[in-house]
């Protein structure tokens, strides 16, 4: 057998690396080729040291010389891992928070509050201390969703400073921009107000020591988004889509987002919300009214972790309006799906906590993912 380094370029021309819009040769990853015999030895470069990445990288390496090539070709891949040298700020870490997550979602009303809602009494149930901060400035609903429409935080002395005391409700802490508006006020918060008001609810409110801080991002990806990474180390980010093709399509630009150079944020998954319907009076009856499994192959597609499902419950909505998130009622079908959504979340948190170094907040270097930055 003789390999052809040529053809196995075109080859490897065929595949590109998880969150990079470029080929594999055109982007650079691919360094080396080398053929001996029926030995082939790739040489990539990655920038992310993310192992779910490197794997696929090299599965996909192996699979474009097997399928194109020679099947019986053996291949190695050595992949180096070079960080890139773009320049970022230091975020300003908030003492006591170990991991901040981005809860997002390309489109509006898929079911992102709820989530974040729901995620977050699961993660207590499970004993850490969890705070939500709603960031929707647009639409807050954790007051609501919380049933803590009233609560007006108080001020409270630390170290000498005076700081906001976060709400508490079922052991959550939660700070809205929500507490600071009528309920029937329309809030009209222009990119420099939002980004002023939220910086105020992260850096001078009193959160104590938190395992998670949960963050409700607005719907799409706009100048809340970007002024949000810029302030904050976050951990990583949580994507909510509903199966219909056209919230996937904005649920692949929030992951885009997410992923681009110039903001480099882990994407730790995807949560499919209304997956399916399931009447109660025909409980092993699922139906796909939105479509199946629309968010899995989405993340399959791109290269991201799949967290889990929601299926499409009237308590889920009944418990959101009555304020008491459905995942609290124990041993429902609901609790059951935020548990392994949970369980997942936080696997991917451990992973991604070991394999990366601790994310920098984000000094925006190109126009790139901007364009909204201008608007108002
Ligand atoms: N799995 C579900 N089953 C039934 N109802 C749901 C489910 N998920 C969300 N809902 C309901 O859908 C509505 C929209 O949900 P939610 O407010 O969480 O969406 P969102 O994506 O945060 O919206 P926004 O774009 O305003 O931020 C709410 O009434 C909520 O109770």
């Amino acid at each position: 057998m003789k390999l052809d380094r040529k053809e196995i370029l075109k080859a490897l021309e065929t595949i590109s690396v998880a969150g990079e819009g470029k080929n594999m040769v055109e982007s650079g990853a691919v360094q080396n080729v080398m053929t001996f015999g029926d030995e082939v030895v790739v040489d990539l470069v990655l920038s992310t040291p993310a192992l779910h990445i490197k794997k696929r990288a090299e599965v996909d390496v192996m699979k474009a010389i097997h399928d194109q090539i020679d099947e019986k070709a053996k291949v190695k891949v050595n992949i180096k891992i070079e960080a890139s040298d773009k320049p970022e700020i230091k975020g300003k870490s908030i003492p006591g928070i170990s991991n901040i997550i981005a809860v997002s979602s390309g489109k509006g009303g898929v079911g992102k509050s709820t989530v974040t809602a729901n995620l977050a009494v699961t993660l207590t149930n499970m004993g850490f201390k969890v705070g939500v901060l709603d960031a929707d400035i647009y639409g807050p609903s954790m007051p609501i969703m919380f049933d803590v429409e009233s609560a007006k935080p108080i001020s409270v002395e630390v170290e000498g400073r005076s700081k906001m005391k976060p709400i508490t409700s079922y052991g959550v802490e939660i700070l809205s921009i929500g507490f600071f508006t009528k309920p029937d006020q329309a809030v009209i918060w222009r990119g420099p107000m939002a980004s002023k008001a939220l910086n105020q609810m992260i850096f001078d409110a009193d959160w104590g020591k938190l395992d998670f801080l949960l963050i409700d991002l607005p719907p799409g990806t706009g100048d809340i988004h970007l002024s949000i990474m810029q302030s904050l180390p976050i951990t990583g980010a949580v994507v909510v889509s509903t199966p219909q093709a056209v919230a996937l399509a904005d649920a692949k630009k929030g992951v885009s987002m997410f992923m681009s150079e110039s903001i480099n944020v882990p994407v730790l998954g995807i949560v499919e919300n209304m997956a399916y319907f399931t009447p109660e009076e025909l409980p092993n009856n699922k139906y796909y009214i939105f479509g199946e499994n629309g968010a899995k192959h989405l993340a399959q597609d791109l290269n991201v972790p799949f967290l889990g499902e929601v299926p499409i419950v009237q308590s889920i909505r009944e418990a959101g309006d009555y304020g008491r998130p459905a995942a609290m009622q124990e041993g429902t079908p609901v609790a059951d799906a935020f548990d392994k959504i949970v369980k997942n979340v936080v696997q991917e948190v451990v992973k991604r906590n070991t394999s990366l170094p601790p994310t920098e907040a984000i000094k925006i270097t190109t126009m790139a993912g901007c364009s909204a930055v201008g608007k108002n």
